[in-house]
């Protein structure tokens, strides 16, 4: 299709819960609770501009100017760009939000000007962006915002990524502390360790493994004993202190399982038809009271796929 065929390109990107525990960097579902929506249009400069009301103006420290920026610079692009974000995924609660925002820039300026990109390279220069927000570019949660789904990243040079099939029917609950930190994933990322030994390689390894064999066969006590982290999210505790207790609360109510969602403090709560749903709500609360911190609850469900948004 030619370039001048569109004027403008408009698409969204949903929130995401990376790593489920223990797939640190390597693991993401994406669900409905929100969304970015980014539109990419022709403009009559040589440069890039930012239209956002709540994320950086400068296109190099926008997590979706700098996707578009380093597409540019690799294919040799020179056309003039306005970003509009309309931000709808919270920022620094651990949603994927920078991710959403340049997932979705990446897909729409890869229809703007058929570029003919296809998921995995648009995955490479959507997680570019997220050197913006916090200073690495981690894939995880750029994979929800491209493949939609239960996705794993397995390779990042090049970069490739799995999409797992999920047999089960969950009810998500996202667990939201009203918390805010700035550089928080910066500061998240700074803290976990840079080595493991072996015995906690192993067992990590048969968890990912327990975990996702679990999702793809439907298995709740699978999921149930993979979806466990002693490395990353525990190196994380001090930034939630509440979680170990409401993951104790929710499991004693027969949730599936939970996490941290992302670097936190989002908590997700797997729940089905056996969850006590109600009184888990009322233990939340009470833990949450008991720590002092003011939160929301959202239920969601999976987003499946990207194909037509
Ligand atoms: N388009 C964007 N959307 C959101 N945040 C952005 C964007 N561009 C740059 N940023 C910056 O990235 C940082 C986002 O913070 P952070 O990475 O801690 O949150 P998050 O993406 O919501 O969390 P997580 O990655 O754990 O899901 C903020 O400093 C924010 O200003
Ligand atoms: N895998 C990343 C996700 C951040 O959203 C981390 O835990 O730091």
């Amino acid at each position: 299709m030619n370039e001048s065929y569109y004027m403008e390109v408009t698409k969204k990107s949903y929130s995401s819960s990376a790593n489920l525990g223990p797939g640190y960097d390597i693991l993401s579902l994406g669900h409905k609770a929100f969304f970015d929506s980014v539109t990419v249009k022709h403009n009559n400069s040589n440069g890039v501009k930012i239209i956002s009301n709540s994320t950086p103006e400068e296109p190099d420290k926008n997590t979706a100017g700098l996707s578009i920026l380093k597409i540019m610079e690799d294919k040799g692009i020179k056309t003039g760009l306005d970003i509009t974000i309309k931000k709808g995924v919270p920022i620094g609660l651990g949603l994927g939000s920078s991710g959403a925002s340049s997932s979705a820039a990446v897909r729409s300026v890869n229809e703007l000007l058929d570029l003919g990109m296809g998921k995995d390279e648009m995955v490479y220069y959507s997680m570019y962006g997220e050197i913006a927000a916090c200073g690495s570019a981690h894939p995880d949660n750029v994979s929800s915002g491209i493949y939609g789904g239960l996705t794993l990243i397995s390779s990042t040079s090049p970069v490739k990524v799995k999409k797992i099939d999920i047999n089960y029917n969950f009810n998500l609950v996202l667990v939201i502390p009203d918390i805010s930190m700035k550089n928080k994933t910066r500061y998240a990322r700074s803290i976990v360790p840079q080595s493991i030994k072996m015995e906690e390689h192993i067992v990590h390894t048969s968890r990912i493994s327990t975990m996702l064999y679990g999702f793809m066969k439907g298995d709740r006590d699978a999921i149930r004993e993979g979806m466990n982290d002693d490395i990353v999210e525990r190196s994380r505790e001090a930034m939630f202190p509440f979680y170990r207790d409401i993951k104790e609360k929710v499991i004693n109510r027969n949730a599936v399982s939970a996490c941290i969602s992302g670097a936190g403090p989002t908590m997700l709560i797997f729940a089905d038809d056996k969850t006590r749903k109600d009184e888990m709500l009322g233990d939340i609360k009470n833990v949450m009271g008991s720590y002092n911190t003011d939160y929301s609850i959202r239920e969601t469900g999976i987003l499946e796929g990207l194909d037509d948004q």
